[in-house]
């Protein structure tokens, strides 16, 4: 099977005035080498001056610092996903930034359905104002449903309110939202590591190439961001998992474990293929390809969330192991995992749609 370089694609909702545009013009300030592909609905707010604008291409704005921006609505998302995930683009994140009032499940179906193979779901975030939370919801119930679905929930505006009120606002938030993870913020200053992976780039600008030194090498020095606090575990086997138990796992992920990244071996059952892993939130793909020439067989994962017991992670991973030969899987139990495979022509969403 060829593999063909997927680009995360997240949405970024919540409801106007909560701080969507903040949090993007954060996300862009820190992406360091990652470049970012931006869709707003209007570049007004981005603060394009903070960046060297480097050319302007009819509402594409390329910015000096690898990021693209351009102004959509909805009827061009497929147009503009096609432009920003050509090879050329070489971005490693599309983030799209919905407008206050549109309905977020519209474009999380619309990215699940997008025919382009260069495109995976990269999660839902939800902005919430910290200060305003009772009274959005009671002019607008339908933040309820909104949060339902999210992946990720950033409860903006922290510096608003006390400690107290931003205790029970989080906790009404986490009630409401599900299996998404739930943190809080001020300004927009959340971990882009939360959201999308940073690229371990080569010099020469080539494609980029996931490496083990990038997933291990997940920044935790809180002191940079002291509203994102969250727990990253790194988990490493060489035996092979059990695709059983792993998939058990992962159906019953614990709630705030909001990304989990990296590869699997599956050993045996079967020996020629190893399987990148990307969940987000809800959102869970696998996808086969060859074991690189030389490659010794491990599986490497790096689980992130927020709240999560790392302990409790790593035993249940280890659970996972295939433990001996009177062990091994039996028949047909590769059919769950590849359950989570997208089709090679559609690239679209196999089992889970929120
Ligand atoms: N005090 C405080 N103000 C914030 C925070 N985040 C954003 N703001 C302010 O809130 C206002 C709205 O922020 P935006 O980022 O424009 O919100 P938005 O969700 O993009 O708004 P729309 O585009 O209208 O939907 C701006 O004046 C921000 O400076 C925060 O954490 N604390």
């Amino acid at each position: 099977m060829s593999s063909v370089q997927q680009i995360p694609v997240v949405i970024l909702a919540g409801f106007l005035g909560s701080g969507k545009t903040t949090l993007l013009n954060h996300l862009l300030r820190s992406a360091r080498g990652t470049r970012v592909g931006v869709m707003v609905n209007d570049f007004g707010s981005i603060e394009i001056d903070a960046m060297t604008v480097a050319g302007q291409v009819g509402s594409t704005v390329s910015l000096g610092n690898g990021c693209l921006c351009c102004a959509v609505d909805a009827s061009e998302l497929d147009t503009y996903l096609e432009v920003l995930t050509r090879p050329s683009s070489r971005l490693d994140v599309i983030v799209i930034e919905a407008s206050g009032l549109a309905e977020p499940q519209e474009l999380v179906r619309m990215i699940l359905a997008s025919e382009n193979r260069r495109v995976v779901y990269g999660g839902l975030v939800e902005v919430v104002d910290a200060a305003e939370f009772d009274a959005t919801r009671e002019r607008h119930p339908e933040t309820d449903r909104h949060l339902a679905i999210a992946d990720l929930v950033v409860v903006n505006k922290a510096d608003r309110v006390g400690p107290d009120e931003l205790r029970r606002v989080h906790t009404a938030v986490a009630d409401l939202a599900g299996r998404a993870a739930v943190i809080d913020a001020a300004y927009g200053g959340v971990d882009p590591e939360f959201l999308f992976d940073r690229a371990a780039r080569t010099d020469d600008g080539g494609p980029r190439q996931l490496t083990f030194e990038d997933l291990d090498d997940l920044r935790t020095d809180e002191d940079d961001h002291p509203h994102a606090a969250y727990d990253t575990v790194s988990f490493t086997a060489d035996q092979p998992m059990h695709p059983r138990r792993l998939l058990d796992f992962l159906d019953s992920r614990p709630e705030g474990l909001y990304r989990i990244k990296g590869f699997v071996d599956f050993g045996a059952a079967d020996p020629a293929n190893r399987y990148t892993l990307h969940a987000v939130g809800r959102f869970l793909r696998f996808h086969p390809e060859p074991w690189p020439r030389g490659e010794e067989r491990l599986t490497r994962l790096v689980l992130i969330g927020s709240g999560t017991d790392g302990d409790a992670l790593h035993k249940a991973l280890d659970g996972c192991r295939v433990t001996g030969p009177r062990d091994a899987p039996e028949e047909h139990t590769m059919w769950g995992v590849l359950r989570y495979v997208p089709e090679p022509e559609s690239g679209g969403a196999p089992a889970d749609a929120p």
